[in-house]
């Protein structure tokens, strides 16, 4: 399979050209920055730190996607909107690994996916799926007696709060209990607060040096408290998984796909 990454200079842009360099079945067909970066002109796999793959940088996504049979794309919000229409157009595969997309940002991915297979997620590792099916069942199991606080901590450059991944447990914990996460959902608390609203699912953000992502859920009843942690160590996870992610959807239908979807949970 043929695959473009776009971002390719970013922290994940170059675990991902690693990824797919290593991936048997797969080949690097195009690495994309946007218009003026640094990077634009040199080698895909050098910037990643391997030998030359013989894939320059460009900003020319069009060309690049008529190309090729899939995007990987860890970018921003506004590149992967842009990214979801030319990957519509061209008919192939979009992995978008982008958080922080708004409400809009995922309707248009949503039309998008009338012509493109695309597989969204705010975590493409297999742990942190799994954890979001097991906070799903505990949810479930302890009712609403148990309140439910997500904490999560990422390196200092981070954009987006709370993160994606807090935000698809928080998803996983909401459908256990039966609720709209909207509804429920407390992602800011300063000054005097008042007392914790029954069913509410509050959310910690926590910024700082170089952690790659690490996120609790945290049920507390009266008298005891149980949580749920995953760590991540190596962005190569993530990478990982979006590899396996265009891998599966490559002969799969035009449609909105998740992880859980790839992972068969
Ligand atoms: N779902 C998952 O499993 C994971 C998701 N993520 C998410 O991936 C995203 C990227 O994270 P990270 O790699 O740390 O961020 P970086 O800022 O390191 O990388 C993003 C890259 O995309 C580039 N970019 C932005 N806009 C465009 C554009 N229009 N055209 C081409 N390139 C563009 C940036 O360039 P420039 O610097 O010039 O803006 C940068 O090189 C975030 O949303 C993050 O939350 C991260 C890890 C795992
Ligand atoms: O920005 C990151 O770094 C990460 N972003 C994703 C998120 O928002 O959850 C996934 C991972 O935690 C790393």
């Amino acid at each position: 399979m043929r695959l473009v990454v776009v971002g390719a200079d970013g922290r994940m842009g170059r675990m991902l050209v690693r990824a797919v360099a290593q991936a048997e079945g797969c080949t690097l067909s195009g690495a994309i920055e946007r218009e003026g970066s640094a990077a634009l002109g040199q080698d895909a796999g050098v910037l990643a730190g391997l030998p030359p793959l013989g894939v320059p940088v460009t900003d020319d996504p069009l060309t690049a996607f008529a190309a090729t049979d899939g995007v990987l794309d860890f970018t921003g919000p506004a590149a992967t909107v842009h990214f979801a229409e030319l990957a519509a157009q061209a008919r192939i595969v979009h992995v978008v690994g982008t958080t922080g997309l708004s409400e809009a940002d995922l309707a248009k991915l949503r039309a998008a996916a009338y012509h493109a297979r695309i597989v969204r997620s705010g975590n493409m590792s297999l742990g942190v799926n799994l954890v979001a099916d097991l906070v799903r069942r505990v949810a479930a199991a302890l009712g609403p007696d148990f309140d439910i606080e997500i904490a999560e901590m990422h390196h200092r450059m981070k954009v987006d709060a709370p993160s994606g991944t807090a935000l698809l447990l928080g998803e996983a914990a909401a459908e256990g209990r039966g609720v709209d996460l909207a509804e429920v959902r407390v992602s800011t608390r300063d000054g005097h607060t008042g007392a914790r609203r029954p069913g509410d699912i509050g959310f910690a953000t926590l910024r700082g040096g170089s952690v790659v992502g690490d996120h609790s859920v945290i049920f507390a009843g009266a008298g005891e408290r149980i949580t749920i942690s995953h760590h991540a160590e190596d962005r190569g996870l993530f990478a990982a998984g979006a590899v396996r992610a265009a891998l599966w959807a490559h002969p799969k239908p035009p449609g909105l796909y998740s992880m859980t979807d790839v992972l068969g949970l």
